[in-house]
């Protein structure tokens, strides 16, 4: 589904070029949720932007379904960190949810089932008439998520995007998009640097290297499919898999093989 191929990246400081991201090859699968993970400022963004056609990369290149990404692709959708800036203030939360689907060819009473159906979906029903910034930070995220379901994506591209609100909005969140992929059969590319929330979640973790950056490590995390926030995250298969994901961190920071 989503295959990146020798992926680069160099950005031009003051006339000179820093390599941001050096090299980066991995593919995902139709269906999978992956996580990436690595040190601080090692290019996550850079490489999500580059697989949204948000930003051209410098060498290499992101397909989806085969196709070179050479600017947003349809069938795609994005969740950033920063929710407060992703939602139209002066729009209620009914006419955030539905403005990307203005550019499909659906009728009036189709987009209007689609952003009931999309705030149901997350917990939100009947709050189309609400304006965002009556919402709390969680809802307002949850808002942003409706968005980029009610367009059914067949791929999710996710950055950091719980990490501005607090820890118990933060695990509902996570359980929210693990139930919606599960229930959509939607690929996920999910971008953070908590590594407890990458294992949680994932059902593979991509550690990065420091810049330049390169793919460090591949993790498979064989949790299984039923994850509970208390359970999952107790358990001894669970800190193995916490302790290698760190561990790999740690030496990516020092920059070691
Ligand atoms: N537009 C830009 N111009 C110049 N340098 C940039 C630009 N965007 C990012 N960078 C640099 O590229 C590197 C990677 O940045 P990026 O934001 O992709 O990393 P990140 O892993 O997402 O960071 P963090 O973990 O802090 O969120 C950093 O050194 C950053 O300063």
């Amino acid at each position: 589904m989503l295959e990146v191929a020798g992926i680069g990246k160099d950005y031009r400081v003051d006339g000179r070029v820093h390599t941001a991201v050096d090299s980066l090859s991995f593919q995902v699968a139709e269906g999978e949720l992956v996580c990436v993970v690595g040190p601080s400022g090692c290019g996550k963004t850079t490489l999500l932007r580059m697989c949204a056609g948000l930003l051209a990369p410098t060498r290499g290149r992101a397909l989806v379904d085969g196709r070179e990404v050479d600017g947003p692709p349809e069938d795609t959708a994005v969740v950033f960190q920063e929710y407060g800036r992703s939602l139209f203030p002066w729009m209620r939360v009914g006419a955030n949810v539905e403005l990307p689907l203005k550019r499909l060819h659906l009728t009036r009473a189709e987009r209007r089932d689609r952003v009931a159906e999309a705030l149901r979906l997350v917990d939100l029903e009947g709050k189309e008439r609400v304006w965002p910034w009556q919402l709390s930070g969680g809802m307002q995220q949850r808002v942003a998520i409706a968005r980029a379901v009610a367009f059914r994506p067949r791929l999710l591209l996710m950055d950091e995007p719980f990490a501005a609100v607090d820890a118990q909005t933060r695990a509902d969140l996570e359980d929210l998009i693990r139930d919606l992929w599960s229930r959509l059969g939607i690929t996920v590319v999910f971008i953070t640097h908590d590594i407890d929330e990458s294992v949680y979640l994932g059902q593979r973790v991509l550690v990065l290297s420091s810049p330049p950056t390169t793919l460090r490590a591949e993790i498979h995390i064989d949790l299984g499919p039923d994850r509970d926030q208390l359970e999952t995250r107790s358990g001894p298969a669970f800190a193995k898999l916490r302790g290698a994901v760190w561990r790999e961190i740690q030496a990516a920071k020092r920059g070691g093989a």
